[in-house]
C-alpha cells in the first residue's frame, strides 16, 4: 500500500494577534515566557524540524504544554503555522488552497482521537462508514470495506451497537476502524490511548503495531508516555515548551538522552527490554566468536543467554544470519545500568 513521509520544516507557532511580528525575536532566542510577559503572546512551537519517515510510526512525545497537539495539528492545518512548511508528496499542506486542503484532508489524512469522538446517534457500522459517506463512495461498497475494518480491529457481532454500549477499548476500536476505512496514507493518533486503562491500553498498542506491519501507514502518534513511545515508534521526537529537544530511535534516545530532561525521561525505563544487542555491538575483527545472537535481541534477553550458556562473548547475525558484530557480556550488563545524569556521562 503507498505511503508517503512528512517533513516538517522550520515550523514556528506563535499563538496571538500578531505571531509574525514575533518570529524574529524567537528566531534570536526570545523565549517562551519573555514573549508571555512582555507582548501577551504564546510560544507554541519553535523551529521544528521533523522527517517523519514514510510507512513508519513517529511518536510525539513530551510534557502538557510542550506543544504536541499543536504540532500534529498542523500536519491537516487544523492550525496554521506562523512560518514554516508541512511537506507530503513534496507539497506544502500550509499553502495548499481550500479546495487541495479539503481533498487532503478527506483522502490522505484520518485521525484518531483520545476521546474517540464518535457520534453518539450513529452505530458501530454507521460511525465507521462516516468517512466515506462524506467523499460521496457508493453504500454497499463503504458498507463492505467498513466491515472489513470493523473484522479486524475484533469487533465483529457489534456493528448495530451504539457506543455508549461499548467500553473505552471497543469504543477506540471503532475509531481505529473508521480511520482505517478511510484508507488514507496518513494516521494522526492524538493521545489515542490516553485515557485508555493500562492492560487495554497495551492491546490497542498491540492492535495498532499488528496492522501497521501490513498497512505500513505513516503514523503520527501523540503521547505524554515514555513506555508508549517507545513500544510504538520506529522515530521519536521529543518536545519541550515547542522546541524538539531530542529525536531519534528509542534505542537513541534511551542509551544517549541528548541533556538532563531526556534522562529524567529515561531514568526509570528498563534498558534491557529496549535496547538491541546491534545497538552497541563493535565492529567485527576476525572471525566471529560465541554464541550468534539475533539482531533485534533486546540486552536482558542477550545476558540471560549467554550467562546460561555460560560464555562471556557473542556475535550478532542479521536476517540471513550474516555475522555483523561483536560483543562481550561486560559491555551488554554496562549499556543495562541507567545512566546518571546528562553531566555526569559527558564528563566520564
Ligand atoms: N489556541 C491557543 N491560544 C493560545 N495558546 C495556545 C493555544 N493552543 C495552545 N496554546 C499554548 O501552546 C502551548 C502548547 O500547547 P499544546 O496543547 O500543543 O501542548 P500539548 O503538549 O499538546 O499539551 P497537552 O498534553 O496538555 O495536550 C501551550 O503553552 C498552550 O497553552
Amino acid at each position: 500500500m503507498a505511503s508517503h513521509a512528512i517533513e516538517v520544516k522550520n515550523l514556528y507557532k506563535i499563538f496571538g494577534p500578531r505571531g509574525e511580528d514575533y518570529v524574529e525575536a524567537v528566531r534570536n532566542g526570545m523565549g517562551k515566557a519573555e514573549l508571555n510577559e512582555k507582548h501577551g503572546h504564546v510560544l507554541g512551537l519553535k523551529d521544528i524540524n521533523i522527517h517523519m519517515p514514510a510507512g513508519c510510526v513517529t511518536v510525539v512525545m513530551g510534557l502538557s504544554g510542550s506543544g504536541k497537539s499543536t504540532l500534529i495539528r498542523h500536519i491537516n492545518r487544523l492550525i496554521d503555522p506562523t512560518a514554516g512548511e508541512v511537506l507530503y508528496d513534496g507539497v506544502d499542506v500550509c499553502k495548499m488552497n481550500d479546495s487541495d486542503l479539503r481533498q487532503f484532508r478527506r483522502h490522505k489524512t484520518a485521525m484518531v482521537f483520545q476521546k474517540f469522538a464518535l457520534l453518539p446517534h450513529r452505530t458501530v457500522l454507521e460511525n465507521t462508514v462516516y468517512g466515506l459517506e462524506i467523499q460521496g463512495v457508493d453504500r454497499r461498497e463503504s458498507e463492505k470495506r467498513a466491515l472489513g475494518w470493523i473484522d479486524r480491529v475484533g469487533l465483529s457481532g457489534f456493528e448495530k451497537h451504539y457506543p455508549n454500549q461499548l467500553s473505552g477499548g471497543m469504543q477506540q476500536r471503532v475509531g481505529l476502524a473508521r480511520a482505517l476505512t478511510n484508507n488514507a496514507d496518513i494516521l494522526l493518533m492524538d493521545e489515542a490511548y490516553s485515557a485508555l486503562d493500562p492492560l487495554i491500553r497495551m492491546d490497542m498498542q498491540s492492535v495498532l503495531l499488528e496492522l501497521q506491519k501490513e498497512l505500513k501507514k505513516t503514523v503520527v502518534f501523540i503521547t505524554h508516555d515514555l513506555d508508549e513511545a517507545l513500544r510504538l515508534g520506529d522515530k521519536i521526537a521529543i518536545l519541550r515548551d515547542g522546541c524538539v529537544v531530542q529525536q531519534g530511535t528509542g534505542q537513541e534516545i534511551v542509551l544517549s538522552p541528548a541533556d538532563d530532561y531526556i534522562t529524567a525521561f529515561v531514568k526509570e525505563v528498563n534498558r534491557g527490554r529496549v535496547v538491541h544487542v546491534e545497538t552497541i555491538m563493535r565492529p567485527l575483527s576476525g572471525n566471529p566468536e560465541g554464541l550468534p545472537l539475533p539482531a533485534g535481541t533486546v540486552l536482558e534477553v542477550a545476558a540471560r543467554t549467554m550467562t546460561g550458556a555460560h560464555i562471556n562473548t557473542a556475535h550478532v547475525v542479521d536476517a540471513n544470519g550474516r555475522p555483523i558484530g561483536a560483543i562481550d557480556l561486560q559491555t551488554i550488563i554496562a549499556a543495562m545500568v541507567t545512566p546518571t545524569s546528562h553531566a555526569d556521562r559527558q564528563a566520564a
